[in-house]
């Protein structure tokens, strides 16, 4: 496919003198002279201000699988090289790509196929550091044969078995890497960076604080209330819901839209076990086609009813988190409605943001009532907020508030948000900001042999369990969604090559059942974009045609788990 973007710098133009100097009379030599110097001017440079707005277009492409597919670490590549008729460094783009989704191919990759032979010698534009590992190195690889000559790097990969690694390889082959902070200081970057911090805010925070990126979501009322009875003195007193807990709804229908792109970007959405009671919510992203968070409860008691929205797992996956030990009875009731019920010694959000850590998530949206959103932000486990003001009044002494006690009896004392930012969504004004900043790995960088092949803070030695959820995470090439195809016969000996294994594993619930749905059901797996896309086909299918699913293939698989862990 030519690519959609004009040829490469260093054609002159055709306006170029063709005829031989020489053969021309003295005055119009001079003429020519001057019009060939103008023809073919020097080759133009990129600089800063060039770079920096392309490296925020690779920031922009990265961000483009966002609500598609699970939350991973965002990769725009943009492979630019200067032309001579425009100083539009847009313009210069002649490839670009983004990660779609974990075991597809990598930003690197797509931006090289697009931009074909006009890749060679020209600048690619990258937000983060590419996360080649356990022996991929695709990204580098592609970069190098495609004749790059430099690379821009918005970000150093934060994952500590990653970092640096890849800068290295790319320098080791002769390619000019420069590092925004490290090689590139203008302040020109600031924006740029800024795009780049954002876009993988999760994977940062992820990395640092070792919890998942942690957003507070809540609506509420523009109630306010005196601050004390004598005074004339009234403060902004926001109500989630009446007194009666009645809250449909606060905010409005595009407000609610824009939540619903929120839970899309998310790995889990966490309520309490007061909003189950109160608003038996479902909690899905309502998209169609797009990435289903899982839905998890917080509920120590586990005083929960047994029927509600979010044990039809038909919608989405459901754990609830419980103290150990709580109505055993419920609980079994339900594990049959497949739920997944986990205990903790002592539930707090700590201990369950670790547990979502272990399991790979990098976003958690947290839709809970006033009390638990208090204890989350006292154990510190929340990192940005998104209040949706709504210009209505619902009054109520005890119409709950969004945040309950935190135990601050001094306005000195209350939490400055940073960053904030405002917008307004018909009715409804959002106001958003960070509780904790963006944490600047930058200053962590390994020199060549400190580069570890695996994350020394996890080391396989202190415990019997390794997670593998995430490809890109210490043990994800485990992963079955990590990008290695399979090679299998199948029952006639016929070989055919599963793009991973999660495409072989969901295939095999419906091989071998002699049907034409189920033959159906695996081609459309065969053919699924990713191996999370091949997991949502195989689990929704399951459900559908129960009667389809062959048993062994679920029995042998939870055994294959285990005695691989
Ligand atoms: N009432 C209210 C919200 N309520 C939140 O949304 C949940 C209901 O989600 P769902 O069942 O998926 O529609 C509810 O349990 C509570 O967490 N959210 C908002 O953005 N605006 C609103 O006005």
């Amino acid at each position: 496919m030519p690519p959609a973007h004009p040829p490469p710098c260093g054609v002159a133009p055709a306006a170029a003198a063709t005829c031989p100097l020489f053969l021309l009379p003295r005055r119009s030599r001079s003429l020519r002279l001057r019009l060939r110097r103008l023809a073919l001017p020097a080759p133009r440079a990129a600089t800063h201000a060039h770079d920096a707005v392309l490296l925020r277009r690779a920031a922009d492409a990265a961000d483009r699988s966002a609500g598609l597919t699970s939350p991973h670490p965002n990769f725009g590549c943009v492979i630019a090289r200067p032309q001579l008729e425009t100083d539009n460094a847009e313009a210069w783009v002649v490839g670009e790509g983004f990660l779609y989704a974990q075991g597809t191919p990598c930003a690197e990759l797509l931006a090289a196929q697009e931009a074909g032979e006009h890749a060679r010698g020209a600048t690619a534009y990258l937000n983060l550091e590419p996360g080649d590992c356990y022996g991929d190195s695709t990204a580098v690889s592609t970069l190098v044969q495609a004749g790059i000559t430099r690379v821009v790097v918005g970000l150093r990969h934060p994952l500590k078995h990653l970092r640096g690694k890849a800068i290295q390889s790319l320098r080791n082959e002769g390619i000019q890497v420069d590092v925004v902070g490290e090689d590139l200081h203008s302040k020109l970057f600031k924006e740029a960076l800024e795009s780049c911090l954002i876009v993988n805010a999760p994977l940062l925070y992820r990395a640092a604080f070792r919890v998942p990126f942690s957003v507070l979501k809540y609506a509420m009322t523009a109630d306010a209330e005196q601050k004390y009875p004598t005074m004339l003195y009234w403060k902004l007193a926001g109500k989630i819901a009446a007194s009666s807990g009645h809250a449909s709804w606060v905010s409005g229908k595009s407000s609610r839209g824009r939540v619903f792109e929120l839970r899309g970007r998310s790995d889990a959405i966490i309520v309490g076990g007061n909003t189950v009671r109160l608003d038996d919510p479902r909690l899905t992203a309502r998209h169609v086609k797009g990435h289903v968070p899982v839905r998890i409860v917080m509920s120590q008691s586990l005083n929960l009813p047994e029927e509600a929205n979010l044990w039809n797992v038909h919608d989405a996956y459901t754990i609830v988190a419980t103290q150990r030990g709580a109505r055993r009875d419920l609980q079994k009731k339900l594990a049959l409605k497949g739920v997944e019920v986990v205990e903790f010694d002592m539930l707090n959000p700590r201990d369950v943001m670790s547990y979502c850590y272990d399991r790979g998530y990098l976003s958690v949206l947290w839709e809970c009532g006033g009390t638990l959103a208090a204890s989350a932000i006292s154990a510190s486990v929340i990192h940005k907020v998104y209040a949706f003001l709504a210009p209505k009044i619902i009054g109520g002494v005890n119409a709950p508030t969004p945040v309950g006690e935190l135990g601050m009896n001094q306005m000195t004392q209350a939490i400055d948000l940073i960053d904030v930012s405002y917008e307004q969504i018909d009715r409804d004004m959002l106001m958003s900001g960070f509780i904790q900043p963006i944490p600047d790995l930058s200053p962590v960088i390994p020199s060549v042999d400190e580069i570890p092949s695996v994350d020394p803070e996890v080391s396989p030695y202190e415990t019997n369990i390794i997670s593998f959820y995430k490809t890109w995470d210490t043990f994800g090439a485990f992963s079955n969604f990590s990008p290695h195809p399979i090679h299998m016969p199948d029952e006639n000996g016929d070989y055919f090559t599963w793009p991973t294994v999660e495409h072989y594993y969901q295939a095999h619930k419906f091989i071998g059942v002699d049907d034409p749905q189920a033959r159906e059901i695996v081609q459309e797996i065969k053919l699924a974009k990713s191996p999370e896309e091949a997991a949502r086909i195989g689990r929704t299918r399951q459900r559908e045609f129960q009667e389809l699913v062959c048993l062994n293939v679920l029995v042998t698989s939870i055994f294959a788990c285990y005695s691989r862990k």
